[in-house]
């Protein structure tokens, strides 16, 4: 396996709140990772500090041979044109229509003509399975799941290597929902990208995950779900422990 993101001795703190303390992780080439953990445990804290948007107090974070925490934020910026981040809320412009939303990255980061824009655009609708009339709408007339898949499109509009979903599911009905994890599915088997996911639905850790990184103890403890499973940290065993998990693993 080729590690592609090496999180190495990453520590986070508030105040004298500490949120990591000497987390490491190796995300792979390829892998769908799903980050997983209690409210608070800090996944959201780690994405932000992966992504750059967060500082880290101390520790390194690598992607291939590029160490990131020190990077000069103008190299850092030209680095991250090779990720897609999909956030929580979908995080749209709202006063842009679809097309342009779409086509941001593409005006700020290439030399594309106008015309390669639009049809770049439209070809990442189609891959998110989005009709073309779409792109003609604004933020505020689309459902909840289009707004998603939208936010996907952009997300993937410049071929990243990487892509960062922040509860991808989260607001969406159950079928919207599975409907979005066969997408991510089909995305990363045909684009052979590398999914890191944080996620509470443990429909799409089941049936979209590799590997999960649970964050536990201000670290994380990493493996495929038969392996967490098979680890007794109390923390662990609770957080599958319930109806829910239990029926999804019998259905597995
Ligand atoms: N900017 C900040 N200033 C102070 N404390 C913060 C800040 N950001 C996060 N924290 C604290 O760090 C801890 C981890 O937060 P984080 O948002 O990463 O948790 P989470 O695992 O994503 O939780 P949830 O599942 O509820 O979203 C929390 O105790 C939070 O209050």
């Amino acid at each position: 396996m080729e590690t592609l993101i090496s999180i190495r001795q990453l520590v986070n703190q508030f105040g004298t709140q500490r949120v990591h303390d000497g987390l490491n992780l190796e995300i792979y080439r390829g892998e769908v990772l799903g980050i997983v953990g209690g409210s608070g445990s800090g996944k959201s804290v780690l994405l932000r500090t992966v992504l750059g948007l967060q500082p880290a107090f101390s520790g390194e974070i690598y992607f291939g041979s590029t160490e990131l925490t020190q990077l000069p934020p103008e190299d850092f910026t030209r680095l991250k044109q090779h990720w897609g981040v999909m956030f929580q809320r979908g995080a749209l412009f709202s006063s842009l229509s679809v097309a342009d939303n779409i086509e941001f990255p593409l005006r700020e980061f290439s030399n594309l003509s106008a015309q390669e824009c639009r049809e770049l655009m439209y070809v990442r609708l189609e891959m998110v399975g989005l009709e073309r009339a779409v792109a003609d709408k604004f933020p505020a007339q689309l459902s909840g799941g289009m707004v998603k898949r939208v936010a996907l499109a952009r997300a993937l509009v410049l071929d990243p290597i990487v892509l960062f979903l922040d509860e991808p599911t989260s607001g969406l009905d159950p079928v919207s929902a599975e409907e979005f994890d066969q997408l991510i599915g089909t995305l990363h088997r045909n684009l052979k990208l590398t999914v890191v996911m944080v996620t509470h639905d443990l429909d799409s850790l089941f049936s979209t995950c590799d590997r999960i990184a649970m964050l536990v103890d201000k670290q994380v403890v990493v493996g495929t779900l038969r392996e967490l499973l098979a680890n007794p940290h109390p923390e662990i065993q609770h957080y599958f422990s319930g109806g829910r998990a239990r029926a999804l693993l019998r259905g597995n």
